[in-house]
């Protein structure tokens, strides 16, 4: 891939991923689904997301801010540094700003971006046209899919990230004076998973191994150049964790 570059040099990112407890974590995924198989969808979400971006050209590093023991665990393994939760009431925003507080302290000119840990059908190349994009400006971000949110905010050497996230952070953001990436066919970095409307969506596009073996979908190896389309679940497949793969049977349509 070609990457863009600023004052002659190549830019490469430090993502700053922010995962939430994962027994706290979804709560709007499927009112059926108890606690523990969302818990887990949390998890096969982060760690499809976080494989996704270590396999992107314009990625450097991933730095992942948690208290979650096992998301901790499953991320340090996949190659992904992990930061404690600051304290304190900041909650998202607050996890975020540290996040990229910390990496700056290590490498003051370092290109920040935060991705969230819910787009399981990320894909790195994907990811690296909206990298590229936001190289060209000081601060920039990407709207999710439901246009409301965000899921990349991008902050240039030497420019404070100054996340605000939570709610309306499209128009939140844009107010903040980020530029809005309008790329058109980054739809895997825009497909966040908060309800089983979204997760079909992103069985759709085609999802990371680790949760498509939770819900039953084909696996996509390696995080995925090209993942395959499939037919989306029935309402509930969210709930379907525990089976064992030969129990599932989501038909690949390609
Ligand atoms: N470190 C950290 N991450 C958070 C916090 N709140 C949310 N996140 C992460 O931020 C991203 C977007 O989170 P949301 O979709 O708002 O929250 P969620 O828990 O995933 O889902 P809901 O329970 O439905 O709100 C996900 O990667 C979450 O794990 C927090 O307080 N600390
Ligand atoms: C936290 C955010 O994500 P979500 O849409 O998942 O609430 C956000 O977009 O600001």
């Amino acid at each position: 891939m070609r990457r863009m570059r600023r004052e002659g040099a190549d830019v490469v990112w430090t993502l700053v991923v922010p995962v939430k407890p994962l027994a706290l974590a979804k709560s709007r995924l499927g009112t059926g689904a108890g606690e523990g198989p969302r818990a887990a969808l949390a998890l096969a979400f982060a760690v499809d997301t976080v494989a996704a971006a270590l396999a992107c050209a314009a990625v450097r590093d991933v730095v992942v801010v948690t208290d979650d023991p096992l998301a901790g665990a499953e991320l340090t393994a996949l190659g992904a540094r992990v930061l404690a939760e600051p304290g304190g009431p900041g909650g998202l925003n607050g996890a975020l700003a540290h996040g990229a507080r910390t990496v700056r302290a290590g490498r003051a000119g370092a290109a920040v971006a935060t991705l969230n840990a819910d787009l399981p059908a990320l894909r790195p190349a994907e990811l690296g046209r909206v990298l590229d994009s936001a190289t060209e400006f000081p601060r920039a971000f990407l709207a999710d899919a439901a246009g409301i949110g965000t899921t990349l905010l991008a902050a240039a050497p030497g420019m404070e990230l100054a996340p605000a996230f939570e709610g309306h952070s499209r128009a939140r953001h844009r107010d903040s004076g980020a530029r809005e990436i309008g790329l058109t066919g980054v739809d895997s970095v825009r497909r966040d998973v908060d309800t089983e409307a979204d997760l079909r969506a992103a069985l759709a596009l085609g999802v990371g191994p680790r949760t498509a073996a939770l819900v039953g979908a084909p696996a996509e190896p390696g995080g995925g150049g090209r993942r395959s389309t499939v037919r989306p679940p029935r309402a509930g497949t969210a709930q379907r964790h525990g089976e064992s793969a030969a129990e599932r049977s989501a038909p690949r349509a390609d």
